[in-house]
């Protein structure tokens, strides 16, 4: 395979790899890298004739072995059924392993096996939790602390007690160190996923008070004004068949007058929660202020409109005594009109209000169409009270 195709796979490899597995596959590559330098180090600590090479030989097989198992498991996407696919506490765990045999066969260069532990601990700081480096600070006890032992035991070149000592010293104070780092990372990153959370928390909350009406949870003017220019704006082919309908609870005054303002209060939630509950999931209601509401159907034919629209009615004239309150009946007058391709959305809308006054006028609880073009409309829809 030439250079170039190589390159090309590799950058098509990137481009497509979930960032996440790639991000594992570059640390599990960086810990390669650490490991590799340490076998290069320890061969060169053998070839010096500071030890013996076959020990070094068979200690850098087993280090190379575990690397490439590691690299398998992410590679093939089979670490993804554990609980970390980094697996970084099991490449922790045989890092360590490793280091501290190194450590007993190294002979009189075992001091640079130390400041390699300080690194494999750095692996932890991001990919371990504070119970996880508790654990590993365990461990890394009982295994340096048996190779120092090992190494006591034999007598080994270059022993000199005070020495094993300062190393011992120094494996405690590494150890110390990385699980004290790790808890304060570990603090610090929880600090900031508890803020980032109460961030989304109040930018919700933030969004609802910006489109919602607060009592009765619909969308509110503001929000339906943008979503009808969205909508309505929309080019085509063939045109789509929309319908705007202006709601308004009939004599809603003498609601309030006769059952106070918390009773009228109850009867606009009623009243969302009827038509909301009346139409379909793919039509729009929104509070337009006070008792009026403004009801947004797509793709809607004038005729499948009529009945939608006749269906609320009776909904609301049924349902308002039972979920109001003892004596709170209502009813709905309803205005609509068919979108003109091109129109503006308030001119719709004055169309849809115009067939509003008419229901009105002509007694309230009714649906008055206000079919057609602007032009059309005009001269069907009836004209307001006197
Ligand atoms: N309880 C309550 N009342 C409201 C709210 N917003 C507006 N209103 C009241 O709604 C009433 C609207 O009265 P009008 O505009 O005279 O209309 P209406 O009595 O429904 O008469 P028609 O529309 O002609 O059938 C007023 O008394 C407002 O105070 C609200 O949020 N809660």
């Amino acid at each position: 395979m030439d250079a170039r195709r190589a390159w090309q796979q590799w950058t098509d490899w990137v481009l497509t790899t979930d960032p996440a597995q790639r991000l594992r596959l570059s640390m599990a590559g960086l810990a390669a890298l650490l490991m590799v330098a340490c076998m290069l180090v320890m061969n060169g600590v053998a070839w010096a004739g500071l030890t013996a090479r076959t020990p070094v030989l068979v200690w850098s097989v087993l280090c190379s072995t575990g690397l490439v198992v590691v690299y398998v498991a992410i590679r093939s996407g089979w670490s993804q059924r554990c609980a970390d696919p980094s697996l970084t506490l099991p490449q922790i765990v045989y890092a360590m392993a490793c280091n501290a045999v190194a450590y007993t066969i190294a002979g009189p260069a075992r001091g640079v096996t130390l400041p390699i532990l300080a690194v494999i601990l750095m692996f932890g700081i991001f990919g371990l939790s504070t119970r996880q480096m508790l654990g590993v600070l365990v461990y890394g006890l009982v295994a340096f602390g048996t190779a120092l032992g090992v190494v006591a035991w034999r007598h080994e070149a270059g022993h000199e007690p005070a020495l094993e000592i300062a190393h011992a010293a120094m494996i405690v104070v590494v150890l110390l160190s990385g699980t004290f780092l790790t808890t304060r990372v570990q603090a610090t990153r929880q600090h900031l996923r508890r803020q980032k959370h109460e961030l989304t928390l109040a930018l919700e909350q933030i969004l609802r008070l910006a489109t919602r009406d607060a009592l009765t949870g619909l969308f509110n003017r503001r929000h339906m004004l943008e979503l009808l220019e969205r909508e309505l704006g929309r080019t085509a082919r063939p045109p789509r068949s929309i319908v705007l309908a202006q709601l308004d609870i009939d004599h809603f005054k003498a609601i309030n007058d006769q059952h106070g303002h918390a009773a009228g209060d109850k009867a606009l939630q009623t009243f969302a929660d009827v038509v909301s509950a009346s139409v379909r999931q793919s039509d729009v209601l929104a509070r337009w202020g006070g008792e009026e509401f403004v009801l947004l159907l797509c793709d809607t034919p004038l005729g499948e409109a009529q009945q939608l629209l006749e269906r609320v009615r009776t909904a609301v004239a049924q349902a308002a005594p039972r979920d109001a309150g003892d004596g709170v009946a209502f009813t709905v007058s309803i205005g609509a009109a068919v979108h003109t391709p091109g129109e503006a959305a308030e001119r719709t809308l004055e169309r849809a209000d115009r067939a509003l006054y008419a229901a009105k006028a002509a007694g309230r609880n009714r649906v008055v169409l206000c079919p057609g073009s602007a032009a059309e409309s005009a001269t069907t829809a009836a004209p307001p009270p006197a």
